[in-house]
């Protein structure tokens, strides 16, 4: 799924409108009824008290849609304008005058403070008072309103987007945000929703098919990409029936010191689940009974050092390298690294402390690689790109970074976004369990495994992001967020690639 910027959302509006021949009252109908129908399906009439605070513009024009709607459907509802300026929309004003003609119960004009309403803990808020067309920061009496609705404890349904929230645009000021509760957002979802700062205020929501220009929306570049299921059975490559472990190429793990060899452990041990044909691990000497017992299947290469890596040798031509996962940051390493670097064009996956020693000796940016796949969590990615003023500021550092030295780079999180050039990939599997000690040395492990396999460095990104994630969800399905462990996501490395061509289970009935 794309995701569109607020411009591109207005073209694709204005679009619509030409080709469907329809007026933009109608298209606002169409809008309205979805979000109308998604709450008659799960309300059933309930009589539970509606408070719906719709703004001036086309925003507050969906929700006195919504609001006309629920009335003549019996809810008990109550409107409120929120009059922060008089330059109201031409279909605000149009549903403003439907909604008087449907009932006696007008809505209430707010102009401060006095005019905020009792709300109580389990009536419904539905939040339109600002959509994409935010232009500056909610301040006055608006922001207090905002506030005293965040604090009413009501569940907050947000239209399109909470009010106070850019689509595509840095957060100014935090608490001048509807705290939503869960949103219907048109279209597309966007971007705002899956960065960390401005996330957090959308937690949970769906997209509403408005049926906006579909010629419009498959020819536009958009600003992310959506990695799901339908994408990432695309980039899947079946294995051929003659095909042999040399098919599937031979992996080395590079990992591990004292005290840390688990990372080699587990990175290995993703590799193989992944499926790569043979995997060598090359560790400290410490490391070599540990991965003979606990990955057999694997190959073991020691440095001449007991417990950290100072020369890295071997006699294959691997067809990936994964390094870094537990390496520490000792001397010997750093040029060890370097050597590795420069003599070197096998595809890379860069994770941990081998990311730590290009930040603190960045003369080692030269010797990238081209086409390596970085995965920093957001510590090491301050010291890779340095700090960045907000998310979005993040984003553009990284998009240059990715340019520069021609690597794709990993920003790991609740959303894993995978950057290449200018493009962003938003992974949509993964959860909160997978917040765990070691689930990140099973990504570099599955991203160098796919490597192995031929996948290009890209694909081997953001297919591997997302199998990742599958399985640390399939693993949280079974053990719960708390009990899940790095070796559980990958423990569930086989479900998540069986689950990429399983039958879809129907998830809900088609809407009325
Ligand atoms: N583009 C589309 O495809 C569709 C958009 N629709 C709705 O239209 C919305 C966008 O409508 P608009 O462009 O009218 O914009 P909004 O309704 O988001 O708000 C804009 C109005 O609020 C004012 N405003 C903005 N920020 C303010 C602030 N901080 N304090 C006080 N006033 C502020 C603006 O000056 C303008 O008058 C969407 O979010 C969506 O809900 C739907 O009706 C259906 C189709
Ligand atoms: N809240 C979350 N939601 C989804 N995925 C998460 C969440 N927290 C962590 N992850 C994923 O878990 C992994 C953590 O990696 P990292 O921090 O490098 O762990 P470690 O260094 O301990 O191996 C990443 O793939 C990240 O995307
Ligand atoms: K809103």
């Amino acid at each position: 799924m794309k995701i569109f910027s607020a411009e591109q959302l207005y073209e694709a509006d204005k679009t619509t409108l030409e080709k469907q021949e329809i007026t933009s009252e109608a298209l606002m109908e169409r809008a309205g009824t979805k979000i109308f129908n998604w709450l008659q399906k799960r309300m059933q009439g309930a009589p539970v008290k509606f408070h719906i605070f719709c703004g001036i513009g086309n925003n507050g024009g969906d929700g006195l849609v919504v609001g006309r709607l629920l009335i003549e459907h019996g809810y008990n509802v109550h409107v409120y304008v929120v009059n922060c300026s008089d330059k109201r929309s031409k279909n605000f004003l149009i549903n403003y005058d439907k909604i008087k003609n449907a009932t006696k119960k007008w809505p209430s004009l707010m102009k401060g403070e006095d005019d905020f309403p009792q709300i109580n803990p389990d009536d419904i808020i539905v939040d339109a008072i600002f959509g994409i067309g935010l232009n500056r920061c909610p301040s006055g009496w608006v922001k207090n309103l905002i506030q005293y609705l965040n604090r009413s404890q009501a569940f907050i349904l947000a239209i399109d987007i909470p009010s106070g929230l850019s689509a595509n645009a840095p957060l100014e000021d935090m608490e001048a945000v509807i705290k939503a509760n869960h949103t219907l957002t048109f279209q597309t979802p966007k971007l705002s929703f899956f960065l960390p700062e401005t996330g957090v205020f959308v937690s949970n929501f769906d997209v509403l098919d408005i049926g906006l220009d579909l010629e419009y929306l498959q020819k536009t570049e958009p600003l992310a990409q959506i990695i799901s299921k339908a994408e990432a059975q695309r980039f899947y490559r079946t294995r051929e029936k003659f095909g042999h472990k040399g098919t599937y190429g031979h992996t080395l793990i590079i990992a591990g010191s004292y005290g840390k060899i688990g990372a080699a452990v587990l990175a290995s041990t993703a590799a193989f689940r992944i499926g790569a044909g043979m995997v060598t691990a090359f560790v400290p000497k410490c490391g070599y009974s540990i991965l003979q017992s606990t990955v057999p299947e694997a190959m073991v290469l020691t440095d001449k050092e007991e417990e950290f890596l100072s020369e890295i040798t071997y006699d294959f031509e691997p067809s990936a390298i994964g390094i870094g996962m537990g390496i520490g940051k000792n001397e010997a390493t750093v040029s060890a690294l370097e050597k590795l670097f420069k003599n070197n064009k096998t595809p890379f996956v860069i994770d941990a402390d081998a990311l730590n020693i290009i930040s603190e000796n960045r003369e080692l940016l030269k010797s990238l690689p081209k086409n390596s796949v970085l995965t920093p969590h957001p510590g090491e990615l301050k010291g890779l790109v340095g700090k960045w003023k907000n998310d979005y500021d993040k984003l553009e550092k990284v998009k240059k970074f990715s340019k520069k030295h021609g690597v794709v780079v990993i920003i790991k999180g609740a959303y894993t976004i995978t950057v290449f050039n200018d493009k962003l990939y938003i992974n949509s599997s993964g959860n909160p369990g997978m917040a765990t000690a070691g689930s990140g040395d099973s990504l570099s492990g599955v991203v160098a495994g796919l490597l192995s396999q031929g996948y290009d460095a890209l694909l081997a990104a953001v297919f591997g992001v997302y199998i990742h994630g599958r399985a640390g969800d399939i693993a949280a399905e079974l053990m719960g967020y708390e009990a899940t462990m790095a070796s559980d996501i990958i423990g569930n490395l086989s479900e998540a690639y069986l689950d990429l061509f399983s039958k879809e289970e129907p998830q809900s009935e088609p809407m009325a």
